[in-house]
């Protein structure tokens, strides 16, 4: 197979920085028709439609809410043929909840990107089935080119991996910010607090990303022995906190995952 032509159906935050990191990475715009029932901004080069197409697509993107799935799926009937890899971002959704909605479709892949897509990083978890070697090697590509492909054995672990990797910028994030709100509350001026925290992270990241050491020996290399970075990071690790809390954290998003996956098959 190769990727031609792909109906976006739910054009928002996601798949629109899926189409981002497309359009960066040299995808031509005219890949791109995406559908909405009122119409919305695209790209340029990129089609719009506001009626269900009646033709089949390489691919079919679905990036609405998860709960919205039986309100696009029924419209998909035509777009959705033999040779049609139907991609889904939508968190929870299982491969056979999917299945159900489109049973013609050659193959079903689970995508699990990230608002990093826009940039091209992204780290993208995947599980497919029904897919060929030739539809893999494509798909790995698309994800490429927003990032990296991280394909899962089996679906098992798919929640545990959209909390970690789909849902940490929200929780990474929040990290930038507790850190700047606990300066701002030991003195430092807001708004200076949060311009130092944020870059710190950025460079931190960065660095991490390139290094030769793991980010174990980084906070090592940052902790001089008897000195102040080695006491926060007692506070950090005493009763293992942070971990402690970051489990809870992924383990409470894994959980509503599981929540939505059940109420997909519901309704199917
Ligand atoms: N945000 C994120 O970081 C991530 C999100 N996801 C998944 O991506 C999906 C979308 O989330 P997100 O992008 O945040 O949400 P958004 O609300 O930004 O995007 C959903 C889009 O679907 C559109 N839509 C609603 N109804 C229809 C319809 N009947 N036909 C076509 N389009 C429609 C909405 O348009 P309108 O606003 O006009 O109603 C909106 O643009 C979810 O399933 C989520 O689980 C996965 C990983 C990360
Ligand atoms: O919050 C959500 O449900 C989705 C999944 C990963 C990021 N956003």
């Amino acid at each position: 197979m190769s990727i031609t032509n792909m109906l976006i159906v739910g054009f928002g935050t996601m798949t629109g920085a899926m189409v981002e990191g497309w359009l960066k990475a040299g995808r031509p715009a005219t890949t791109f028709t995406i559908y909405h029932p009122r119409g919305k901004d695209v790209p340029d080069g990129a089609q719009m439609v506001t009626q269900w197409p009646a033709h089949p697509f390489d691919v079919v993107l679905l990036g609405v809410k998860p709960h919205m799935l039986d309100d696009v799926a029924p419209g998909l009937k035509d777009a959705v043929g033999p040779e049609t890899v139907v991609i889904s971002v939508l968190a929870g959704v299982e491969l056979a909840s999917l299945r159900d909605r489109f049973a013609d479709a050659a193959a079903i892949v689970r995508f699990m990107p990230n608002l990093a897509c826009a940039l091209g990083k992204s780290p993208n978890a995947l599980v497919a089935e029904g897919l060929s070697e030739a539809g893999k090697v494509d798909i790995t590509a698309l994800a490429q080119e927003l990032g990296s492909a991280e394909w899962l054995e089996s679906e098992g672990d798919f929640d545990l991996v959209t909390a970690l990797a789909g849902s940490g910028p929200g929780f990474t994030y929040r990290f930038i910010d507790a850190l700047a709100a606990a300066a701002s509350r030991l003195g430092l001026e807001e708004q200076q607090a949060g311009r130092l925290a944020l870059q710190m992270v950025e460079g931190a990241s960065a660095l991490a990303a390139r290094s030769e050491f793991s980010p174990g020996e980084l906070a090592q290399r940052v902790a001089s022995p008897g000195g102040m970075t080695q006491k926060g990071l007692d506070v950090l690790d005493g009763d293992d906190a942070l971990i402690t809390l970051l489990t809870d954290t992924l383990h409470s998003a894994r959980d509503r995952g599981a929540e939505m996956a059940a109420q997909a098959r519901r309704q199917g």
